[in-house]
Order: structure tokens, then C-alpha cells, then sequence
């Protein structure tokens, strides 16, 4: 009779944004890009990925749960990094337990995973970046692999491009390789997530509906028939890589906002000159991208940068807590909360930024003056419930092990959702 022990592990891993897109891959199986790509990760205590992984001899199948729902592991991004990761693995014993897994065990022991994010998924919010990120990390931990997250990393890519940047906190770069395997396509830190401590970032959830063009379709769509994204990969990116590598080094924000603005155009113009064209951007985007560059003009150094994903939704870095302070009232003031939406569900995150901003309840929003900038003007329009919520985070940290049971996913005795 088969033993009754089940061995688990839980981990949590944050997301990532890029602010030098990757958009476009040379080899479509392995997952390998055109450019190289950097990335800041964000606070996992407001948007990351949580996964449990299981290992039984008494578990007949590899399965897995998302959100709740059982998903197929039949794909081949989960196979491939079920494979590799698998080719990897070490002994394992927990003499407590009773458990003893020889490096041979793996191949024939099942797996089941259980994986929440806590924010939308498949919404242009790089869900695929930290759930492939976790669950390559927590089966990693699970079987004991000795590898660095160099490795990991490599692995997690084969899963989703973006994630191998979500081993690591801070800065990232995913160095793009010239190996054919692809073994040195992989990411490393620039800097850790204390090195630019002052930075705020708001995420404006424009609409948290699934996309309608997936970023894998949609570079695929690009790479064949967009000559910009050529000129781009090949003339553009090389050059902003090592701008923005010594803009991060130096925390030097003038830099990080221009080649962050001008890189997020640049992919959303690439996706125009696609065919069929991509639209991932909507109005309220534009309108976003237009309030924070007359802001940044009339201050004459930027305060804030944007960029934009597969999707309408904003990602903002404010340079520090003031410049954030000051951008959250002109988006309050320019997105109030639709009828019958407190502000307390409106902002989510690190909410302690509205009392900073001097926000307490609705009469606060409704009292908001129009920005400055825009005086002289006809009066200000507000496009009231236009940003479905907003989220207040800043730069974070990598993976971490979960080692309290009661966050794991998964019930310890049977391995089953619980
Ligand atoms: N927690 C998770 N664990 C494992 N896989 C996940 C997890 N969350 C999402 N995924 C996978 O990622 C897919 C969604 O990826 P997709 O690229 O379409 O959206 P996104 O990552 O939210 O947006 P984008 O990458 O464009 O910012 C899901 O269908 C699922 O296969
Ligand atoms: C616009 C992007 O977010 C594209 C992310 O693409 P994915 O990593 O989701 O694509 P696949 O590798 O096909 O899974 C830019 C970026 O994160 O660099």
C-alpha cells in the first residue's frame, strides 16, 4: 500500500511592470525574446500570487487549481516547466514524516497545485508573470532543486516571458541570450527593491474584463507583420536598456519617466502598425496619459511617469510621496467613484496615502479643486466612474516561503483544494 504522507509547500510571488517592454520572440516554444527587457516588481502585499504544491504517492494525476476552478495541465508552457523542473529535482527526506523521495522519485510522483491571485486575472495585469513565476519557485522548494533562480528564472520563462523577471524584487532585467536552448535567457537584478525606496506607484484598473487579444497572439501578430517592431528591437531597445539601466542605478527620475513614457508608446504603436492592428489602450488611457504629461510640462521636471500593458489599465510611478499625493487628487478629482462606490473600495493597496492626500470620505472628492495646470481653461470635465478602482503600491520584493499551514492552499492531509 502506497504511503499516506503528503509533503507541501506554499509561496508567494509578486508581479512585475515592465517599463522597457518585451513584446515579440525569436523562438516561440522556449519562449525566447527579440530585446532584452526591464522590469520593476511590485509589492506583493497588494498584487501577487499565492500557490501551494503537493506531492503524494497516493496522488494518481498532476492537477491544478486556479482561483478556485480546476484548469487542464495538458498545455505545453505547464508541461515544459513541469519537465524542466522535474529534470532538476533533488532527494527529499523528512524523517519526521516519514517521507523519502530518491532524485529518481520525481519522475513518476504526481503533483497537485492550488494558485490565487488577488487581483484580476488574464486583465492586462500580468497575472501570467507571477502565477508562473510561484509555482515554478514553490515546486522548486517542493523538490529540494539546488539550482539558483538564475535557473528558475529560465524555467518560469517557458511558462510566460514576463515571469522569469518576478524571481526578483527591485529592478530587473531579462537579459533576451544567443544561446538556441536558451539557457542564458534569463533575468537578474539590477537593484533590490531598497534601493529606490521613494517611488509610489497607482495602478488605475481601467476595466478588469479579459482582453480580447492576448499578448502571446498579439506578438506573434506583430513579429510577422510590423516593421517597427523590427526598427524597435533592433535600433531602439539596445540603447534604452543601458539608459535605463544607469537611470535606475543613479535614481535618476527625469530619465526613468522619459524612456518609461516613450517606451510604453512606442509598444502601443507597434500594436497599431500590427495587422490585424491591436487596440489595447481606450480613451480613459489616453486621457490619463494626457493629464500627467501637461502635469509633468507645467512643472517642467516629471513627477510622474505611465505605461501601459496588453490593456487599458495605468501604471503610474510617482517620483516620491508628494509628487504621489498630488497625482492622486488630480486622478480623484478627474475619475470620481461611480454612484454608490465608497472610497474605500475605490483605492485599494497602501491606503494611508489618502490621508496624506488629505482625502478622508466623498465630500473630500466632491471638494477637490481642478489642478492648477488647467486654470485658465474651459472648465475641467470628470469622467466619473470611468477607473473601475485604483490600487496604491511601490517597488517589492521577490518570492518568499509561505511557512504558516494555515496560508497554504491545499488540506495537508489529502492534498485537495481546501
Ligand atoms: N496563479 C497562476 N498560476 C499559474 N498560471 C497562471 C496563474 N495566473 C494566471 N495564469 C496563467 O496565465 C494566463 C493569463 O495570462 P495572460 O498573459 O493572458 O494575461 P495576464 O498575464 O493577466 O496579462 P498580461 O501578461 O498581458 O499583462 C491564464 O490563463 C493562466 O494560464
Ligand atoms: C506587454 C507585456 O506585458 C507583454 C508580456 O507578455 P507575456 O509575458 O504575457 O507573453 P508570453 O511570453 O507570450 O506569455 C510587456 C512586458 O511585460 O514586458
Amino acid at each position: 500500500m502506497a504511503a499516506k504522507w503528503v509533503r507541501m509547500v506554499t509561496a508567494q510571488t509578486p508581479t512585475n511592470i515592465a517599463v522597457i517592454k518585451y513584446w515579440g520572440k525569436r523562438d516561440e516554444t522556449l519562449i525566447l525574446p527579440i530585446n532584452d527587457s526591464i522590469s520593476v516588481t511590485l509589492d506583493p502585499h497588494h498584487l501577487c500570487t499565492t500557490t501551494t504544491v503537493a506531492v503524494s504517492p497516493s496522488f494518481d494525476q498532476d492537477r491544478m487549481w486556479l482561483n478556485g476552478k480546476e484548469i487542464s495541465l495538458s498545455g505545453g508552457r505547464y508541461q515544459n516547466c513541469l519537465r524542466e523542473i522535474r529534470a532538476c529535482a533533488s532527494d527529499v527526506e523528512d524523517e519526521e514524516k516519514g517521507i523519502k523521495i530518491a532524485k529518481k522519485d520525481w519522475g513518476s510522483l504526481h503533483i497537485l497545485i492550488a494558485s490565487y491571485n488577488n487581483f484580476p486575472t488574464a486583465a492586462g495585469l500580468a497575472s501570467s508573470a507571477a502565477g508562473f513565476a510561484c509555482l515554478v519557485f514553490a515546486l522548486a522548494k517542493l523538490m529540494n532543486l539546488s539550482e539558483d533562480h538564475g535557473k528558475l528564472s529560465a524555467i518560469a520563462r517557458q511558462g510566460s516571458g514576463s515571469a522569469c523577471r518576478s524571481l526578483y524584487g527591485g529592478f530587473v532585467k531579462w537579459n533576451m541570450g544567443k544561446n538556441e536552448d536558451g539557457t542564458d535567457s534569463r533575468a537578474i537584478q539590477i537593484v533590490d527593491e531598497k534601493h529606490w525606496d521613494d517611488l509610489v506607484i497607482f495602478i488605475a484598473v481601467v476595466s478588469s474584463r479579459q482582453k480580447e487579444t492576448s499578448s502571446t497572439i498579439g506578438m506573434h501578430n506583430s513579429v510577422e507583420t510590423s516593421m517597427l517592431l523590427k526598427y524597435r528591437a533592433q535600433e531602439v531597445v539596445p540603447k534604452r536598456i543601458l539608459q535605463m539601466e544607469e537611470a535606475i542605478k543613479n535614481r535618476d527620475f527625469p530619465t526613468l519617466a522619459h524612456l518609461t513614457c516613450a517606451d510604453s508608446n512606442q509598444f502601443h504603436a507597434v500594436c497599431l502598425d500590427t495587422y490585424p492592428p491591436i487596440f489595447y489602450m481606450n480613451d480613459t488611457s489616453h486621457r490619463i496619459i494626457s493629464i500627467v504629461e501637461k502635469w509633468n510640462r507645467t512643472e517642467g521636471t516629471p513627477q510622474v511617469a505611465y505605461t501601459f500593458d496588453a490593456g487599458p489599465n495605468a501604471v503610474l510611478i510617482a517620483r516620491n510621496r508628494n509628487a504621489a499625493t498630488l497625482l492622486l487628487q488630480r486622478l480623484l478629482f478627474y475619475f470620481p467613484p461611480g454612484d454608490g462606490v465608497d472610497l474605500n473600495s475605490f483605492l485599494i493597496g497602501d491606503k494611508s496615502i489618502l490621508e496624506d492626500a488629505g482625502l478622508k470620505d466623498a465630500k473630500d472628492l466632491e471638494a477637490l479643486p481642478p489642478p492648477p495646470e488647467i486654470k485658465d481653461n474651459v472648465p475641467a470635465q470628470r469622467y466619473r466612474g470611468d477607473v473601475s478602482y485604483f490600487i496604491c503600491t511601490r517597488p517589492g520584493r521577490g518570492p518568499v516561503l509561505l511557512s504558516d499551514e494555515s496560508q497554504a492552499l491545499l488540506n495537508p492531509e489529502t492534498g485537495l483544494p481546501k
